[in-house]
């Protein structure tokens, strides 16, 4: 028995287009022969809708289009739907309203649903805010059409609900493990519709995650994830298919749409190994394809065909023109140039010899006499005071506001530039050069900005070579390093790490080796940049954490050192 797998990318809130590749990925899985097509969790509104689930008319809708939808699935072809379902207890149990949910549409009518059972609420994923959890595990049987065959019984799961495997975890996640009550029902396969945002590393740890499940239960399992950029989130595909040996039996291509088609074999009771994509071999290669679609996605999906930034000759903006590059194409990627008094020649012409390997559209616009007209102006004010960070951020904020200017004038996407590590310590001006649209990099600490970039000039120069080597500066007085200000950045980027994502205290990091002024200095300037972060662009998530809608700090807070 065939089944096919969709890896879709929705747009959120966009129904009838969804329901639209939801009918031609149906298509093509009956010229595939396959008899069950698999899409994503929440496939027909995309995945995660938020707040517009909180409008009963958007649910309504929902439902609407999925009837619509049904009508028009070959009569031969089973189709897994994601979408909402209303909670009729709600109201009179006090209960949430709605159920994460997958229908199952055969002969073109609604024939069975199934509720999601674990519902992720941590990190950026809220789904206690909107789901009840379903009470139970089903399945539900398809008949093959190859004759002397008895049906199949397939038992499904929505993402998170294959991720309580407390063997492969060391602990229990959840009081409910979705796989096992369906194992005890006897199922010849469980398939996973998920929405599954990419980190770095996540897709290693999801293959080996279902492996272990495959083996230990002795299932065959199909997962189907979504596809695509939305907001900060960037879903990876990569979905792929797992024998009862826990062995691979399907992977198709990362960060693109894709339809692909596993046999189920009755004889073996197992899948046949179909396409396998080879698996991304670098972490740089892994970033470098999720950054670019997210910034892709953002952009079109928004209603953005072009995009504008400020080129400084340095690497963070020389990194994202180079994505922005890739994701939209060259000529839809206007630099602008913007030196000051303080800039140095080679801020120039490393951003021209930029400029020029990656063949986009530039302008000059040399701040010196703005920067004087602001300096005038402000002069009653600012007189017998001292020349300070103020007068510095001033060249930042005339950049942001012509860059914004321009990308209002002409209709762009203005791009940020920031890294994560200045993010944390909030290195970066307010209103300045924060100003911008999308946050392309703002996940991505600065070590690993100079290794994607040597890794993107493996082949070929791209990122000019001097903008690598020289010391980072931000060039907003003379001489100015990033080093005079900061520690060095592998040592930053080292204890940031462990302070972010390992969530260790100052004890902790101080007994890895860690020089403690320096880390108390880091922390405070941590949990002081707090306002900067909460006034950042939405930025594209790559890391299992980052300063997006999984970060929650309060802002006016007074914390002590742990
Ligand atoms: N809790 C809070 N809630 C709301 N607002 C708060 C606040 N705390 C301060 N503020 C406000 O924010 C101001 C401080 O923030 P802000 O004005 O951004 O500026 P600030 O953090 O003082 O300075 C920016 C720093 O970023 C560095 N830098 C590095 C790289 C590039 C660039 C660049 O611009 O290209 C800059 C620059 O050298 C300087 O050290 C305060 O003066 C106050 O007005
Ligand atoms: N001279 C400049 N011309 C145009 N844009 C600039 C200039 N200086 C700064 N910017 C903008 O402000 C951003 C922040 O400047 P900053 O100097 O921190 O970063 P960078 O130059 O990209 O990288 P680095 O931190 O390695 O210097 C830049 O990425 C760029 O978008
Ligand atoms: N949509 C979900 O249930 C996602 C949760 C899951 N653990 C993941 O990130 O893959």
């Amino acid at each position: 028995m065939k089944i096919a797998i969709a890896q879709l990318n929705p747009i959120i809130g966009d129904i009838e287009n969804n329901a639209q590749n939801i009918c031609k990925a149906a298509e093509i899985a009956v010229q595939g022969e396959a008899q069950l097509l698999l899409t994503p969790e929440l496939s027909l509104c995309g995945y995660p809708p938020k707040d517009l689930l909180l409008n009963a008319s958007f649910v309504e809708m929902l439902w609407a289009e999925l009837e619509k939808l049904a009508k028009t699935i070959p009569n031969n072809l089973t189709v897994l739907v994601g979408t909402v379902i209303e909670n009729p207890n709600a109201y009179n149990e006090g209960k949430k309203p709605l159920f994460n949910s997958i229908v199952l549409i055969e002969n073109q009518t609604i024939k069975q649903i199934f509720h999601k059972r674990l519902l992720p609420t941590y990190d950026v994923f809220d789904e206690d805010r909107y789901f009840e959890p379903g009470k139970e595990s089903n399945f539900f049987q398809l008949s093959s059409n190859i004759p002397n065959t008895k049906p199949l019984k397939i038992g499904v799961t929505i993402c998170e609900d294959l991720w309580n495997d407390e063997e492969f975890w060391g602990k229990r996640n959840y009081e409910n493990n979705p796989i096992q009550d369906l194992v005890k029902y006897g199922v010849d396969l469980v398939v996973n519709l998920s929405a599954s945002p990419y980190s770095v590393g996540k897709q290693k740890i999801r293959e080996a995650m279902l492996k272990h499940s495959a083996e230990r239960y002795q299932v065959p399992i199909i997962y189907t994830n979504q596809v695509g950029g939305n907001d900060d989130l960037i879903f990876d595909g990569n979905s792929f298919a797992v024998s009862r040996k826990g062995e691979i039996s399907l992977r198709a291509k990362g960060y693109q749409t894709a339809i692909e088609v596993i046999e189920y074999d009755q004889n073996n009771e197992d899948l046949k190994t179909s396409y396998i994509a080879n698996s991304i071999e670098t972490e740089e290669e892994e970033i470098w394809s999720s950054l670019v679609l997210g910034l892709k996605d953002y952009a079109t999906k928004c209603g953005f065909s072009k995009a504008i930034l400020g080129l400084s000759g340095g690497i963070d903006s020389s990194l994202v023109a180079a994505i922005a590059v890739e994701a939209l194409g060259k000529e839809n990627v206007l630099g602008i140039l913007m030196p000051s008094p303080y800039s140095s020649s080679h801020s120039i012409s490393d951003g021209e010899a930029l400029v020029n390997n990656l063949g986009i559209n530039s302008h000059t616009l040399a701040i010196g006499d703005v920067m004087k007209a602001y300096d005038l102006l402000l002069e009653p004010l600012f007189k017998n005071t001292e020349f300070g960070v103020a007068e510095e951020n001033l060249q930042s904020r005339i950049r942001g506001n012509l860059l914004m200017a321009i990308a209002n004038k002409f209709g762009h996407l203005l791009l940020s530039t920031g890294n994560k590590s200045e993010m944390a310590v909030g290195y970066c001006t307010l209103y300045g050069d924060m100003n911008g649209g999308l946050a392309v990099i703002s996940d991505v600490p600065k070590t690993r900005v100079f290794s994607l970039c040597k890794w993107l000039n493996r082949h070929q120069e791209v990122i000019p070579h001097n903008i690598i080597v020289k010391p980072p500066s931000a060039e907003l007085k003379p001489d100015q390093l990033d080093q005079d200000s900061l520690p060095a950045y592998d040592i930053l980027d080292a204890i940031l790490d462990r302070l972010i994502h390992r969530h260790q205290s100052v004890k902790e990091i101080t007994a890895a080796g860690f020089d403690y002024d320096t880390i108390c200095k880091i922390v405070k300037l941590v949990n002081r940049a707090e306002f900067k972060r909460k006034q950042a662009p939405p930025g594209l998530k790559v890391s299992d954490r980052a300063f997006g809608t999984g970060w929650r700090m309060p802002i006016a807070s007074r914390r002590k050192l742990d």
